[in-house]
């Protein structure tokens, strides 16, 4: 199975380091290169650029690809969302000079907005029933209502400091994107794919979740499961030579810090808090 990753730019080196994380290490490394095989002799990467991933998986060079649900929207190909990635979070908006006369999408009617985003921006326009005119750009969509090339720009903006350094206020949301991982509609059963998808679920699943390790006294056992709800329950074990048990248990990350507390309360001791790599649920 041949996975399509983005080579370059923002989304590059998250993705190696999610395929990374996720076991399927890249063999001689991802630099500068159109491919790697990983340590599964099934699966291969290939590396283009975010915007031209989805036809690489549309036409078949490969299965399934890595990159923004933008790109995966503009391209227009029948592809099936497997997996919020949760990286390269953005919003494609609409926005127009702040000071200017342009404040709602409606008044975009017989106007011109520049993007690099033309098919999600038609379609956007024909569903509001505003009849605009589409320019498309391939960088710099800021610049055009600046010189009377635009009314207005489709864009993405994520902090919103370059709306704002380039004077443009958001008028309307068009598509809230994050990075994902999809597949032709073909392929979506096969076993492969669906060894991805719970690879990467793993990753994602661990990455909010921290791994305890404590000793407390036997009969606080019953206050210790009251804080440590758990995955089933905590892992309890004798240790040798003691009333102490030893408590295993995974906690969401956010809950560690009451839950610490909570527990030293009780006397826990040798409280011990890790990462986790991944978790298979
Ligand atoms: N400011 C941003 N914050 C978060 N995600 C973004 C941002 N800009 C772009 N993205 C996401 O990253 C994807 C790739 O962006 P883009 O095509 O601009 O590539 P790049 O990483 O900037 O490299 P290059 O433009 O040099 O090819 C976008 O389709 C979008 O999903
Ligand atoms: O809201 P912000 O945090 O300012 O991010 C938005 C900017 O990020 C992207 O540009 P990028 O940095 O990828 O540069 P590029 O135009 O060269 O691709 C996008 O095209 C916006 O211009
Ligand atoms: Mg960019």
């Amino acid at each position: 199975m041949r996975i399509a990753v983005p080579n370059k730019g923002r989304l590059h080196d998250p993705s190696i380091d999610l395929l990374e994380r996720a076991g399927l290490h890249l063999e001689g490394g991802a630099d500068r290169k159109l491919y790697a095989d990983t340590v599964d002799p099934d699966v291969t990467a290939l590396f283009a650029r975010a915007a031209d991933i989805p036809e690489y998986v549309a036409d078949g060079a490969a299965a399934v690809g890595i990159t923004g649900l933008d790109q995966v929207r503009e391209s227009g190909h029948d592809l099936v969302d497997l997996l919020d990635l949760e990286f390269g979070r953005c919003r494609l908006v609409v926005a127009a000079p702040e000071d200017g006369a342009i404040s709602s999408v409606e008044a975009l009617a017989g106007g011109t907005v520049a993007t690099e985003f033309p098919r999600i921006t038609r379609e956007f326009f024909a569903e509001r029933g505003v009849d605009a005119d589409v320019v498309e750009v391939t960088g710099a969509t800021e610049l055009t209502p600046h010189v009377d090339m635009a009314d207005a720009i489709v864009d993405i903006t994520s902090t919103g400091t370059t709306l704002r350094v380039n004077r443009l206020a958001e008028i309307e949301e068009v598509l809230s994107s994050s990075v994902r991982l999809f597949a032709r509609p073909d392929v979506v059963d096969d076993e492969k794919v669906q060894q991805l998808v719970t690879a990467f679920e793993s990753v994602l699943a661990a990455e909010d979740r921290r791994y305890l390790m404590l000793n407390v006294a036997e009969d606080r056992l019953d206050d210790v499961r009251d804080v440590l709800p758990g995955m089933g329950g905590p892992t309890v074990m004798d240790v040798a030579g003691s009333d102490d048990v030893a408590v295993h248990a995974v906690v969401e990350e956010r809950a560690v810090f009451g839950v610490i507390n909570d527990l030293k309360a009780m006397g826990a001791s040798d409280i011990l808090v890790t990462e986790i790599e991944r978790l298979v649920e």
